[in-house]
């Protein structure tokens, strides 16, 4: 059993299901992210872990006790939300000790463990500011002081750095990690930023519709995802329609590699590949050729829209410092079987 786990979690609200039969082990030390689009369920699934909302079943343990029916302030959980909430007539340190002075931690203890916390998050020059002399990242980290200072068994942050700009959002990001690496505290955050969840957690938890559908180590959800959803939420992928036929997918008469699987004869299937995965060559080299039709320099890679008989494929390129291949060239596209997953066809699809 893990340390905190989640069994059979439910919540109903009137007939809507939002969250339907969870399951989840946590370990000890471990960021697990909840990652899915809005209204999934994330919210509500961290607010039941909180004690915010009451499930409607299942149950919640911590540490080998039943804390379902728990109340907020018994079960001492560190809590940070995507609005900083800090107190505006109090300093940072005083932000900080807020916690300690509830629970009547000793002034040379409490100061003692503020000042940590604040060196924690690189803020100790700070430490006599009011909120509103810092920046958006300097108040979430504030936030995140605040939280980790009581020393919470488990911290649960929703959507911690969505109102940073893209820039400080990824440093924070690095920071989060940081900062949860060095204290080890076990924690839980909701995002619906898949870039966010894969750079920062051990594993993440991706839902749909109040359900759970897969929880696996953020390379394995790229590089394996368990659903069509997944694959076209997960990073950018190519999904090329085509048919089972004969032990393998064709389209537009083609046959396309991709890894083994057991399908009736005529079956309607997705072949998914990851742009990174498509290797890119002279006409008449690979398994079919195609038209660029436009080209996007991104800094670190290029990226590729190719027209092909089988419809648009997105290829994407390192940067190696050098001009690639250009707007209206004629090259070829391939890949090796073991880059393709074959996924659910896509609604509509034609056989
Ligand atoms: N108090 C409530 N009463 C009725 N329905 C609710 C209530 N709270 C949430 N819901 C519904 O439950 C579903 C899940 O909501 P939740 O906030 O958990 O989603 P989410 O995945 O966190 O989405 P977002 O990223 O937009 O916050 C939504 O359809 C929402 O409308």
């Amino acid at each position: 059993m893990g340390f905190l786990t989640l069994q059979s979690l439910s919540k109903v609200f009137g007939d809507f299901t939002a969250v339907r039969d969870v399951d989840l082990s946590v370990a000890q030390g471990e960021f697990v992210s909840l990652l899915g689009p809005s209204g999934c369920g994330k919210t509500t699934t961290l607010q039941m872990i909180a004690g915010l909302v009451e499930p409607t079943r299942g149950t919640i343990t911590l540490d080998g006790r039943d804390i379902t029916r728990e109340k907020p302030s018994r079960r001492g959980l560190g809590i940070v939300f995507q609005s900083y909430a800090l107190f505006p007539h109090m300093t940072v340190a005083e932000n900080v000790a807020f916690g300690l002075e509830m629970r009547k931690v000793a002034r040379p203890e409490r100061d003692r463990r503020v000042k940590e916390m604040l060196g924690l998050v690189h803020l100790a020059s700070f430490a006599e500011r009011y909120p509103r002399q810092l920046s958006g990242g300097q108040r979430q980290r504030v936030a995140i002081a605040r939280a980790l200072v009581i020393q919470p068994p488990v911290l649960l942050l929703d959507e911690p750095l969505s109102n940073l700009d893209a820039k400080l959002r990824e440093e924070m990001q690095f920071e989060l990690r940081r900062i949860q690496r060095s204290v080890g505290t076990t924690t839980i955050m909701v995002t619906h930023d898949q870039a966010e969840a894969l750079s920062i957690s051990d594993r993440v938890v991706v839902m749909e519709q109040g359900r759970m559908t897969q929880i696996d180590a953020p390379y394995r959800l790229y590089e394996r995802p368990a659903t069509a959803f997944i694959s076209s939420f997960v990073g950018k992928m190519n999904r090329i329609d085509a048919v089972w036929r004969g032990g393998r997918a064709e389209a537009a008469g083609l046959g396309l590699p991709s890894e083994a699987a057991s399908l009736p004869d005529g079956a309607s299937i997705g072949v998914a590949v990851r742009p990174e995965k498509i290797l890119l060559g002279a006409a008449g080299q690979g398994l079919f050729d195609g038209t660029v039709t436009s080209r996007f320099f991104l800094g670190s890679y290029w990226l590729f829209n190719v027209e092909t008989p089988v419809g648009n494929v997105v290829v994407s390129l390192p940067n190696q410092g050098a001009e690639p291949v250009a707007e209206g060239a004629l090259v070829s596209l391939g890949w090796p079987p073991e880059s393709a997953s074959i996924v659910a066809a896509a609604a509509g699809a034609a056989a």
